[in-house]
Formats: structure tokens, C-alpha cells, sequence
């Protein structure tokens, strides 16, 4: 377990940490989750020791660590960026911590050996770091991180600058490395879907406070504040409500709407919008709409819903929101 208490940071004027207190599982994947600027870097950097904080602390497993250096906290860290060194090899790279610990040679190789076929990087061994791709090497990075053993290993947005299609394998691959290695992992990334795919646990950060902890299902489904609920997905106003898209019904019928608000009691009542756009999405389809309030909002049915509203750009719809008291009491709001 790694718990902060009462983290304070100021730069200058401007606080990075107001009062920070977090505990993370040990053996748990944590995302730190937040826009720019929100304090996730530097609340990542506290843990490891990188940046001193001006009140708090920080315990990483039975230790007390805030007042000790980074190398003798037992971390692993890896950076959006990694720092290899451009003239070892793959394997030498990853062995480097073993290496300057004068760990046995036998060791080293098993480890190393071990190390590069979890990362999917053992034909690599012999490669520098500039002959391997974006993703191959922040690979590389982490079987270095993980080459020491740490108790907690800190990522800070590392697979930040690579390319989406890359990222969503990586993360995928990181979910299966933490299943097999469970050090316990923060994360910090300002993307909901990458902490919402990867994560088991999600802090949510907002100028240097946090707003959230959960998981990712709570997060998405009972958000804490508007924060948190516009920050984990798309979200839609209606009459002063913010509302999921999904949980959004329309109706060609003012009558069929009004009746299945009260049903599900819906927060915002029956609104009269006309649609400006239908726009397909795979599965899904998305309906951008304005209100007579000139509000405009999306709502986002099944193709199913879609086809049997078969809606046009013009039309006049009724729209409520799905929030039902008892989800046992609900049928599907498509009443035509
Ligand atoms: N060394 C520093 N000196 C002055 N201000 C700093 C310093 N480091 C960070 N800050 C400020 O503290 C705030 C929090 O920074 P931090 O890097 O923790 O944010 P973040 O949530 O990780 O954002 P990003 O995703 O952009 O890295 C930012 O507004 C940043 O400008």
C-alpha cells in the first residue's frame, strides 16, 4: 500500500497539491486521472521522491519514506519519454540496475532473459534503442523498471507520445503484464479511456484536489460532481442537468414521453427538441439536437432505437432523461 497524507506543493503562488491524501492498494493497478495542470505529475513525482513536498507524507508499504531519496524507495519509475542509454544494447539497458547493484552474472541473464520475453521484446536483445520502435521501447523502459524488483512501480504517461493505435495495444498489454508481475502500479494519464480500460482504481484530480476515487464503474455510473462526471465521458445538458447521451430517450410523441418520464421520474422532464443531425457510429447512433430553448444537446441510441424512430434532420422529437429509481421497473424508452 502506498498512502499520502495532507500533500501540500506550491510553486510560488500557484498550489500543484492542495491536501492531497490518497492510499493505493498495494498490488493494485491506480490511474491517476486529470486535465493539465491538475497536479497527477507532481503527486507521481512526490511518491517517488522526485519532487519534495511542502507539508505531508508519503508511506510506501510499513516505511515512511517522505524524507528519503528516490533510489532507496524502492520504486521503478518510467517516463513519457524514456532516457536510454543510446550506446547499450536492449539487453544491457535492462540489465543496467541489476549490473550497478553487482548483482551475479547467472542472475542477471536469467532476469534479463525472463524480463525481455514478458515484454515481448526477446529478438531484441542485441538491438540499440534507436533501431526500436515508440512502443518497443517504453517496453524496454518498463522490463527495466521492473528489472530491480520494485514494491511500486510510477508511470507517468508513458505511452503519452505514441500514436492511438499503439497506445490502445500497449495498454492492453500493460493490463496483462500487471495481472502476471502485481506490482503495485500508479499510473498517471490524462486520457478517461485509457485509465477506464486499464485501471482498477481511478483517482480523479482537479487543480491539485482530489475529487474522486474509485473504480472505474463508479466513476462512470455515480460520479462525486459534474467534474468527475464530464471528465470520465461525454456528457449532454439538458434543462440544467448534465446527463450521459446514453441516457437520453426520444419519442415522435409528446404524450408517449411524458408518460415514461413519470415512470422512470426523470430529472429533467419532457423537452421539445428538433433534430439537426443523425450521425452513424457503428453500433451506435448519435442525434445532435437543439431544444426550443435553443440548448443543444446530443443523445446516443442502439441502431435499433434509431431505425424504429427513423429519425431526419427537421424533425420535432421529445426528449427525457433515463434515470431510473429501480432499473428493474424500466422498459426500453422507445415508445414511438
Ligand atoms: N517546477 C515547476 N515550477 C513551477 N510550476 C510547476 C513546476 N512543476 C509543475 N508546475 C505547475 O504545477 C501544475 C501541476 O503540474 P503537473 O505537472 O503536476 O500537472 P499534470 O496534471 O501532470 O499536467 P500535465 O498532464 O500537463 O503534465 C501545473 O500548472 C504546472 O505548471
Amino acid at each position: 500500500m502506498i498512502s499520502v497524507t495532507g500533500a501540500r506543493k506550491n510553486y510560488g503562488d500557484f498550489v500543484a497539491l492542495d491536501d492531497v491524501s490518497l492510499d493505493i492498494p498495494a498490488g493494485s493497478l491506480t490511474a491517476l486521472l486529470g486535465p493539465s495542470g491538475s497536479g497527477k505529475s507532481t503527486l507521481l513525482r512526490a511518491i517517488a521522491g522526485l519532487e519534495g513536498l511542502d507539508a505531508g507524507r508519503v508511506v510506501i508499504g510499513d516505511r515512511d519514506v517522505t524524507g528519503v531519496p528516490p533510489r532507496s524507495r524502492g520504486i521503478g519509475f518510467v517516463f513519457q519519454h524514456y532516457a536510454a542509454f543510446k550506446h547499450m544494447t536492449v539487453r544491457d539497458n535492462v540489465a543496467f540496475g541489476l549490473s550497478i547493484r553487482k548483482r551475479p552474472k547467472a542472475e542477471i541473464k536469467r532476469k534479463v532473459d525472463d524480463l525481455l520475453e514478458i515484454v515481448g521484446l526477446d529478438g531484441f536483445q542485441h538491438r540499440y534503442p534507436a533501431q526500436l520502435s515508440g512502443g518497443q521501447r517504453q517496453r524496454m523502459a518498463l522490463a527495466r523498471a521492473l528489472a530491480v524488483d520494485p514494491e511500486v512501480l510510477l508511470l507517468d504517461e508513458p505511452f503519452g507520445a505514441l500514436d492511438a493505435k499503439v497506445r490502445a495495444d500497449l495498454r492492453q498489454w500493460l493490463r496483462r503484464l500487471h495481472d502476471e508481475v502485481h506490482v503495485t502500479t500508479v499510473l498517471v494519464t490524462h486520457d478517461q479511456e485509457e485509465a477506464l480500460d486499464v485501471a482498477d482504481r481511478i483517482a480523479v484530480l482537479d487543480k491539485g484536489r482530489i475529487q474522486q476515487v474509485g473504480d472505474p464503474v463508479t466513476l462512470y455510473e455515480r460520479p462525486a460532481n459534474d467534474f468527475v462526471m464530464s471528465f470520465l465521458g461525454s456528457v449532454a445538458r439538458l434543462a440544467g442537468h448534465l446527463v450521459r447521451p446514453h441516457d437520453i430517450a426520444l419519442h415522435r410523441s409528446r404524450a408517449a414521453a411524458e408518460q415514461l418520464d413519470a415512470r422512470v421520474g426523470g430529472a429533467a422532464g419532457v423537452i421539445a427538441a428538433v433534430v439537426d443531425r443523425v450521425v452513424r457510429l457503428g453500433f451506435e447512433v448519435r442525434v445532435d439536437l437543439h431544444a426550443d430553448s435553443g440548448e443543444v444537446f446530443s443523445a446516443q441510441l442502439t441502431r435499433a432505437e434509431a431505425d424504429a424512430l427513423d429519425l431526419r434532420a427537421g424533425d420535432e422529437v421529445f426528449a427525457h432523461t433515463v434515470e431510473p429509481v429501480n432499473p428493474a421497473e424500466t422498459e426500453p424508452a422507445l415508445a414511438i
